[in-house]
């Protein structure tokens, strides 16, 4: 299996290569020339399996030759064994026809553990055999910065740099950055948004003397290997469900578009999937440009549901490439509108197959707050507040007999203000967690600089191959 770039400029490479890349050369983002195509038996033979057994062979075709099935398996196992339910990802009834499916019962109860986890032991495979060092960096809303460092805390071949915004984050996000002390991880605080640390991010991987001298790499779902470690538990979810002999809908969260286009990922290789329902909070770039045509960015507002704080969607270049009939130069040029006027015109006959297969809907934060208190009193279930914006969302599009499946992103104890606030009720953190409160803290505040952050990196950079 190739991989080739949405700009159309880089290289193709292999999974193996892709892993290690991050974002392609040209400052696009790798997809595979085809989809893998999985059969109706093959699909129904998925009843009954393992959460493992399902993740290796949907996984596995992406994988092709690069890594030996033996050895692939046993990363499938090692990062499923760090899940605390026996299921991973279990499907709970919220309502008639309406299901939430559990993604945060790694060791960082958010879902970013599920592809994380995998991540890391396919990274560090493939750097020890080739006696390679990696310097990682990602940018973080929150989720994805405490699932990285703990997926790779400790490794050898990786020293990672998680970029956060000051102040934006939950204190039980803050804390599982800050807070691990191990030498090879390092958090920053970007005095900024979420979108400037992607930002930033996105130009040390396209200040290609920075990123050959330090060895960058990155673990956003920029990476190939976060979107195809989550394509599985959208089959795993369906076939719970009765496919492939019926259709079931998913209803995601989204802020940077990964998750819910692991699911196009799922449908395209022929899960039968019968809508996925973008679901934003006030910060609804894509809801909006499904409703005018227009991808325009504003101002970032600050909410209860921090990790979908977003405006700057990075997949959905994957699904501009995808929809728009791969065209590498299309989408060169609607990304450079982006990055000149922070705006761009989809063509006509995209956003028409864009709306064939997606549909999309915003929450406030009334309405956030006020599903968390209605579900806790209707079905007994306490919601997180990402979560919370996709149950209100999914209500209206549910369409009996198709199940809908809403993607539940992270334990509510990752926000225990916004949730007391809510529903009365402050949840505690589980058990395994322990002292994560009262561990001591250790973050570097950089100003939103991209000099004063390569600067940083490059010092700290076991991979460097010079000063700067
Ligand atoms: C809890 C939670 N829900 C939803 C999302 C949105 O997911 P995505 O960025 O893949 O659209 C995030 C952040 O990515 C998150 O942390
Ligand atoms: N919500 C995310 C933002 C980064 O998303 P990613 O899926 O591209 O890593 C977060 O929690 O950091």
């Amino acid at each position: 299996m190739r991989y080739v770039s949405t700009r159309g400029r880089a290289p193709a490479l292999s999974f193996s290569d892709v892993v290690v890349t991050g974002l392609a050369r040209d400052g696009g983002l790798y997809v595979p020339e085809t989809y893998p195509q999985l059969s109706a038996a093959t699909i129904a033979g998925f009843a009954g399996r393992s959460y493992a057994d399902v993740a290796e062979a949907v996984i596995a075709p992406f994988v092709g030759d690069d890594i030996p099935p033996a050895a692939l398996r046993r990363m499938i196992d090692g990062a499923y064994a760090s899940f605390v339910h026996p299921a991973v990802t279990p499907l709970v009834q919220l309502g008639p026809g309406h299901f939430l499916l559990e993604l945060f019962h790694g060791p960082t109860i958010a879902f970013k553990d599920v592809a994380m986890q995998l991540l890391a032991r396919l990274m560090d495979h493939v750097l020890a055999e080739r006696g390679q060092r990696a310097t990682i960096v990602a940018a973080t809303s929150g989720d994805t910065g405490g699932a990285a460092i703990e997926a790779f805390r400790g490794r050898d071949n990786t020293d990672i740099f998680v970029l956060f915004p000051h102040g934006r984050v939950s204190d039980v996000q803050r804390r599982q950055m800050t807070t691990v002390a191990d030498a090879n991880v390092h958090a920053l605080a970007v005095e900024g948004t979420f979108d400037d640390c992607q930002a930033l991010v996105k130009a040390m991987f396209n200040d290609l003397p920075f990123r050959d001298r330090v060895g960058l790499s990155g673990v956003n779902s920029i990476n190939w290997g976060r979107i195809v470690a989550q394509v599985v538990y959208y089959f795993v979810a369906a076939v719970a469900l009765g496919a492939p002999h019926r259709p079931v809908s998913f209803t995601v969260p989204t802020g940077n578009f990964g998750d819910i286009f692991a699911g196009w990922v799922a449908k395209s290789m022929g899960l039968p999937i019968e809508r996925l329902v973008v679901a934003t909070n006030v910060n609804d770039i894509i809801v909006r440009t499904l409703e005018t045509g227009r991808y325009e960015t504003r101002g970032v507002m600050p909410t209860i549901s921090p990790s979908m704080d977003i405006q700057v969607s990075s997949n959905f270049e994957r699904l501009l490439f995808e929809a728009g009939g791969r065209d590498a130069e299309g989408v060169t040029a609607l990304m450079n509108g982006l990055g000149q006027s922070g705006a761009f015109t989809v063509p006509a006959a995209t956003i028409a197959a864009i709306r064939d297969g997606f549909a999309a809907g915003r929450t406030d934060e009334a309405a956030t707050a006020a599903t968390i208190g209605r579900v806790l009193a209707d079905a007994g279930y306490l919601l997180d507040p990402h979560t919370a914006t996709a149950v209100a969302v999914a209500e209206h599009e549910i369409a009996a007999p198709v199940p809908m499946v809403t993607l539940a992103t992270a334990h509510p104890a990752k926000f225990p203000d916004a949730v007391e606030a809510a529903s009365g009720i402050r949840p505690g953190l589980p058990e395994r967690l322990g002292d994560l409160l009262a561990r001591a803290e250790r973050q570097s505040v950089l100003a939103n600089d991209l000099a004063a952050v390569e600067n940083f990196i490059g010092t700290r950079a076991r991979a460097a191959t010079q000063e700067v």
